[in-house]
């Protein structure tokens, strides 16, 4: 049986983790007393006892954390990070299993994985592979548009929507300088920056990303169907990443909730010679706390 420490248990994403974990064969979930949760000493001690910790934290106790565990030195616990600290930093392993050829390899042999930003997550994987194909260029001037559920905001802003002093819908970041920017430019290959307009609506939880294209404006100006083979192909082996035929001019967000799974759809007009890729997933399932299962399952030799 292998054993786990989530540090953040009681957050959101700790507890999506905690709930999957509760029913495996193989991860018994060591627990912090709740009174300890922030105290040092006593992560340290759990940290010598596991073979993995999960840090579902703000990013600067995660930072915090991760440097507590190298005072283990070879004795220190894999590491899984679901916070943004360390998604582009270059010692670490970027947890998207999907990525590309090679990357579940990657994540089974790392010492510290950075679990994928949810907004990311769609994104990276719709642009990569066209990216790849070379029918995206690298310096295209893409903008991304997603909406998220409000649990994508954490404990405070699932207690504002609950006590209904949130709006029903609200566009955001809109000084353009959203975290997860970072980890697109970097898992997508792109050499310009986006424009990335995130928002957020009054439902609990799912997520559509969603990227428009002047397909005229693209190399080799393709149509809409080249697009969509192009994802059909990189995604054919997928269990979690799927490409899913777009029929109808209509999507909603939450099909997929509490599922480890993300569809993409490539919608478009022939005769305006247009298109929109659409990721669809749950930001707290693909999106966060079931793709740190599948990455701890990778990590501790489990899948
Ligand atoms: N929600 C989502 O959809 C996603 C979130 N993430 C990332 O996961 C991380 C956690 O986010 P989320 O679960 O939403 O956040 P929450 O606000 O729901 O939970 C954060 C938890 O961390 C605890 N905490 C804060 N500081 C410490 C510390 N020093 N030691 C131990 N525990 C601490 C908090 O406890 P207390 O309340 O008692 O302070 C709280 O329980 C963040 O980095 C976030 O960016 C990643 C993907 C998706
Ligand atoms: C609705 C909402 O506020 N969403 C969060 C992102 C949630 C998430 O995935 O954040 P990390 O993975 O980077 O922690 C935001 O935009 O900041």
């Amino acid at each position: 049986m292998a054993s786990v420490f989530i540090d953040g248990e009681a957050g959101t994403t700790g507890l999506g983790i905690r709930d999957r974990l509760a029913r495996h064969p193989r991860v018994s979930v060591r627990s912090i007393a709740s009174e300890d949760r922030k105290n040092p000493a006593a992560k340290l001690e759990l940290m010598r006892e596991v073979d993995l910790v999960v840090l579902c934290l703000p990013d600067e106790a995660s930072k915090e954390t991760v440097r507590l565990a190298a005072e283990l030195g070879g004795d220190a616990p894999k590491i899984l990070d679901a916070s943004t600290a360390h998604r582009v930093a270059p010692d670490w392993t970027y947890g998207f299993a999907e990525l590309a050829e090679g990357q579940d390899e990657a994540i089974r042999r790392a010492k510290h994985v950075a679990n994928p930003g949810c907004y990311a997550t769609g994104a990276i994987a719709l642009l990569r592979p066209l990216v790849d194909a070379g029918l995206v260029a690298p310096d295209f001037p893409l903008t991304i548009n997603a909406v998220s559920g409000y649990s994508g905001g954490g404990k405070s802003m699932i207690e504002a929507y609950d006590s209904g002093t949130a709006p029903s819908f609200e566009l955001y970041g809109l000084g353009l300088d959203h975290k997860h920017l970072p980890e697109v430019m970097a898992y997508a290959r792109l050499t310009r920056r986006p424009i990335f307009v995130p928002s957020v609506g009054n439902f609990h939880q799912g997520m559509l990303v969603s990227i428009p294209l002047h397909l005229d404006e693209l190399p080799g100006r393709p149509d809409v169907a080249a697009l969509g083979e192009a994802l059909a192909t990189r995604y054919a082996q997928g269990d979690h990443v799927v490409f899913a035929e777009a029929t109808e001019p209509r999507i909603e967000a939450e099909s997929l909730n509490d599922t480890n799974r993300m569809e993409l759809r490539v919608y478009g007009n022939t005769a305006h010679r247009q298109a929109v890729l659409v990721a669809k997933l749950d930001n707290l399932g693909k999106g966060a706390s079931a793709a740190a299962v599948q990455n701890l399952e990778l990590m501790l030799g489990l899948a």
